[in-house]
């Protein structure tokens, strides 16, 4: 092998600079998860990232037939040691032809390196949902920690390339199977969150959105009543509607529009929580209920609709930048890595009650778009891109749109020693930083 690297291959494979997150305190952050409840949820922020932030392919034919000899697998492995500190030897290498448009899928050469774990610490995690935004990320945390991981996915907002970096790898399994059917398995713990999630998606077809809130969630409960597995589900702020009280207590009941378009999802992650405390009272089910608030992180489907989603690709691609409304509504948005830690505190945990997670910094959407736009223009300037200031511009509000939204997070504080941890700009820059990768891949 020599130290001299041809430059087509460069174009792919050249590191990034080191990215510094500071947490609210202004202390850097390396790692995310914590030792708690016994379940050490530890990991390396860069092994993490190193999954989601680069292109998924590294290597970039300039045609077809200048794809890089399939000889040199140890030589590949070395400049991806050398370049990366490692941590790219664990990406897919599928090779792109610009030329023609096409990605060639390679297998992956080796996984990302999991936690050895005695058989009795080792838990058989399913996760239903899995191959969806967090989803995807919560396998990642789980499979890192060196748990055996079986998701479920209908993949109808979900996607496979979310955890194609894991298929193969002898703790992991992915079965394509709609919720709403009964699925049968042996595990320890069930993270229930398949459910469409943004509102374009779940008002899509109403129906099947409550019927996969309702019927997926009782057969879920209906295996965890049959395993003794520990169940989790993924309601939401939603089942607060338009709220009347501010911040949003886990013991308000809420104020829903019951026929309204939003009903689907909010009346139907209603009824899943009377079934999940149902099954906890009848059967003695061990049940864990987390209230998610905004989330946003990279793997958002950025077609989905949502306001993070939609300002950033909007910003990214020069277009204006849509605000509903007069845009005087809020939101609390969190960092995905801090609704991991938090949906995995909970699991292990003994907090049977709701549990809200989410962020408590409010912003109205009008503040956020500009904020959206400040730092697209700040990495993009830090890029050495030259990006132009796009508008601002108004258009109507969705029907029922909740006007305000924040987490009173003092039960989660107190019961999981939980509190997010990153800042908004911190976790914008980072899925500014994604989008951007998609772009360059010609996926975005
Ligand atoms: O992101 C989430 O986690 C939540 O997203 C939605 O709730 P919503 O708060 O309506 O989320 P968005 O669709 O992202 O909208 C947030 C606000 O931004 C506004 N918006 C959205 C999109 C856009 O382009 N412009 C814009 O002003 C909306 O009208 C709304 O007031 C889902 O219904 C929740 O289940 C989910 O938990």
């Amino acid at each position: 092998m020599t130290d001299v690297v041809p430059a087509r291959r460069l174009c792919w494979r050249a590191p990034q600079p080191a990215i510094h997150t500071l947490d609210k305190n202004g202390k850097e952050i390396k790692t995310v998860g914590f030792d708690r409840f016994g379940f050490n949820s530890e990991v390396s922020l860069d092994v993490l990232r190193s999954l989601y932030l680069r292109a998924h392919y590294v290597l970039t034919a300039s045609s077809s037939s200048e794809a890089a000899p399939k000889d040199e697998e140890g030589e590949e492995e070395a400049w991806h040691a050398k370049f990366s500190h490692g941590h790219t030897a664990y990406q897919s290498k599928s090779i792109y032809h610009p030329d023609i448009q096409s990605i060639s899928y390679t297998t992956l050469s080796r996984f990302p390196p999991v936690k050895l774990l005695p058989p009795a610490r080792r838990k058989r995690v399913l996760v239903t949902g899995g191959a969806g935004f967090v989803g995807s990320h919560l396998v990642d945390r789980l499979m890192l920690l060196g748990h055996e991981v079986t998701v479920v996915d209908n993949f109808f907002t979900g996607s496979k390339t979310t955890v194609s970096h894991w298929v193969g790898h002898p703790n992991f399994e992915l079965v394509r199977h709609d919720v709403v059917e009964p699925f049968m398995i042996e595990c320890d713990q069930i993270y229930h969150l398949a459910c469409p999630a943004s509102p374009p998606h779940y008002q899509f077809n109403a129906v099947k959105t409550i019927k996969t809130s309702f019927m997926g969630t009782l057969n879920m409960l209906g295996l965890a009543k049959r395993t003794k597995a520990r169940f989790l589900i993924s309601s939401t702020s939603e089942i607060y509607g338009d709220p009347e009280v501010h911040p949003q207590q886990e013991d308000y009941w809420g104020h829903v529009n019951p026929i309204g378009p939003r009903a689907c999802y909010d009346e139907g992650k209603r009824v899943a929580e009377t079934l999940t405390y149902g099954f906890h009272r009848q059967d003695g089910v061990d049940v864990r209920v987390a209230r998610i608030f905004n989330t946003y992180g990279p793997r958002m489907n950025p077609f989905d609709g949502r306001v993070v989603s939609n300002f950033i690709v909007q910003a990214l691609k020069g277009e204006d930048m849509t605000v509903y409304g007069d845009g005087k509504q809020t939101r609390s948005f969190q960092y995905i890595h801090d609704l991991i830690d938090g949906l995995i505190a909970l699991m292990n945990s003994d907090e049977t009650r709701p549990v809200n997670l989410g962020n408590g910094d409010e912003f109205t959407i009008q503040e956020f778009a500009e904020l959206v736009r400040e730092i697209v223009e700040k990495v993009q300037r830090e890029d050495g891109v030259e990006a132009r200031h796009v508008n601002i511009v108004y258009k109507p509000m969705p029907t029922d749109d909740p006007q305000k939204r924040r987490p009173d997070t003092t039960r989660a504080k107190e019961s999981l020693g939980w509190q997010p941890r990153w800042t908004i700009r911190m976790g914008l820059e980072e899925m500014v930083r994604y989008y951007k990768a998609k772009m360059a891949e010609g996926s975005l």
